[in-house]
């Protein structure tokens, strides 16, 4: 009855979804998926009414132009289904309305005005490195530190969404560097912020699925944010509300754009202080495990890339612990870097953070490449499997960054296949953070790149799981940091 008899899958695909519910709760069903894509094609069932497709031009009609809504689960992310977050906005007019409100705050220009806050932070962590240099070489005669840089990389992310969104950093990393200076007193609260949206969000994860029986029994039931931490949010917007506008046109962080200008994207009411606190918490979630497990991803495949990590190298200026900070606005510009750039690209498409997004058909279902798709059909669209597919990126499995050079710098490597390219999404639903992320990767990866070379500290098989974003299984991965100038070798 479903209308899906056609479409290839294991045999069981059309009679439950339990193994499903299972995957996705052990964080492994893009192993699964990858796994059925070799051997049912591009398109596939692998559930009673849920479908997965990483076919190029299925691809662009999901996101462009047939623009399929998305699934429901969206919706769980948030503390309450009738306010949340862009990301959990599954209604398409204060979609709409919420994109377009946020949309000024996320433009390059406006990415470029908060370079400070980005430079800021990634000095901070290149600080705290110098003073492990400096210790180590006084009890050895090598001036290489070892670190978590999975670790360093999330909490560098959280302080840059903190002074980025409230300019108020969550003094993440001085805490792991320098327990002595764990904050105290009302800031105290506020370091545990990322803490306490991470475990809400995990818990209205773990949940979803009781959440929704119960649901069905006409109990609704919501998991609240800790009362410390929205009142912690709580104080500082009543502070800045209070001041009336001192100091308002120096600030430039996303909190006063929505003081300015925040309306409810249903309503058109003003936003309350919980409004607020539910928008800022999603973006939060959003912009954090995204860029670090982005950037970690990059140092992953330098480091078991010797040749290109040696050509990084060489095309990236030494600096000193005395050498000002790259801003992204450089890197983004100058030549110099275009190797770098190139890197992020290429790691861009070979980990995906989104290994696959939801997307469903509504009351008349859709043709998608000439497969019908019967309405309140789940349709997962494969990206991880679309930029490893071997038609559209030659050498799949390789980190190539040449294919994003231009003319005899390319070398022998392909042309980058753009249809086949989707790391930030596309269509109404795609990542609003895009240049911030842009941003952040190249401020963080050039300054800790021109300062020191990355080895694995010893190999370690990385296993990934995908709750929301694809990440490393255990969230660490010790390396060996080189100091790169020369005094640090003296
Ligand atoms: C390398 C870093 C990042 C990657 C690869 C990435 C990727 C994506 C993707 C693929 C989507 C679409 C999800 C879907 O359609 O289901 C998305 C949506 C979104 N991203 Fe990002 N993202 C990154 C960083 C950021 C940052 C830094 C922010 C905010 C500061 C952010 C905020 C959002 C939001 C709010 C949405 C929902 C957009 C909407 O529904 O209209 N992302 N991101």
């Amino acid at each position: 009855k479903s209308g899906l008899s056609d479409i290839p899958g294991p045999w069981y695909a059309p009679y439950t979804a339990l193994h499903l519910r299972y995957l996705f709760a052990r964080g492994t069903i893009w192993k699964y998926v990858e796994d059925q894509h070799k051997i049912h094609g591009d398109i596939m069932r692998l559930g009673p009414r849920h479908i997965w497709i990483s076919d190029k031009a299925a691809m662009k009609q999901i996101l462009m132009t047939i623009d399929l809504p998305k699934v429901t689960m969206y919706a769980e992310i948030s503390r309450d289904r009738n306010s949340p977050g862009l990301f959990g906005e599954i209604r398409l007019i204060p979609h709409r309305n919420l994109k377009k409100f946020l949309n000024p705050a996320f433009t390059v220009a406006s990415v470029d005005r908060v370079d400070s806050f980005f430079k800021a932070c990634t000095s901070i962590l290149l600080e705290n490195y110098y003073i492990e240099v400096n210790k180590t070489k006084k009890s050895s005669s090598s001036a290489n530190i070892k670190t978590d840089l999975m670790r360093d990389l999330h909490c560098l992310a959280l302080d840059i969404m903190g002074e980025t969104s409230f300019s108020k950093g969550f003094g993440q990393i001085d805490k792991i560097f320098d327990p002595s200076k764990v904050l105290s007193g009302r800031d105290k609260a506020w370091s545990k912020i990322p803490n306490a949206i991470f475990d809400g969000q995990a818990r209205r994860y773990g949940l979803v699925f009781i959440k929704r029986t119960l649901r069905k029994m006409g109990y609704n039931w919501e998991v609240d944010w800790p009362r410390e931490m929205t009142s912690a949010i709580s104080e500082l917007i009543d502070e800045r509300v209070e001041s009336d506008g001192a100091n308002k046109a120096e600030r430039i962080d996303i909190l006063q754009h929505m003081l300015d200008e925040g309306n409810r994207p249903d309503t058109g009411a003003r936003m309350s202080n919980q409004d607020i606190i539910d928008q800022m918490s999603e973006l939060l979630l959003a912009g954090s495990e995204t860029t670090s497990g982005t950037m970690a991803c990059l140092f992953l495949e330098l480091a078991r890339a010797p040749e290109v990590r040696a050509k990084l190298m060489a095309s990236l200026p030494v600096l000193d612990p005395s050498s000002f900070i790259l801003d992204s606005k450089t890197v983004r510009e100058d030549a110099t870097f275009r190797y770098l750039e190139a890197c992020i690209k290429e790691n861009l498409r070979m980990n995906p953070i989104a290994s696959e997004l939801g997307r469903r058909t509504i009351e008349r279902g859709c043709n998608l490449n000439g497969h019908v798709i019967p309405p309140y059909t789940i349709v997962s669209a494969s990206y991880r499997q679309l930029h490893r597919d071997e038609r559209y990126w030659p050498q799949a499995e390789r980190f190539w960054p040449e294919r994003w050079l231009e003319g005899d710098e390319r070398g022998d490597a392909p042309e980058p296949n753009m249809g086949s390219y989707f790391p930030f999404s596309n269509g109404r639903h795609n990542c609003i953070g895009q240049n911030f992320a842009y941003a952040e990767m190249r401020t963080v990866s050039a300054n800790l790149l021109s300062r020191f070379d990355i080895e694995e500290a010893q190999y370690k098989e990385i296993h990934l799981r995908q709750f929301i974003t694809m990440q490393f299984h255990d969230g660490s991965w010790n390396v060996i940091l080189k100091p790169r100038w020369k005094e640090a070798e003296a």
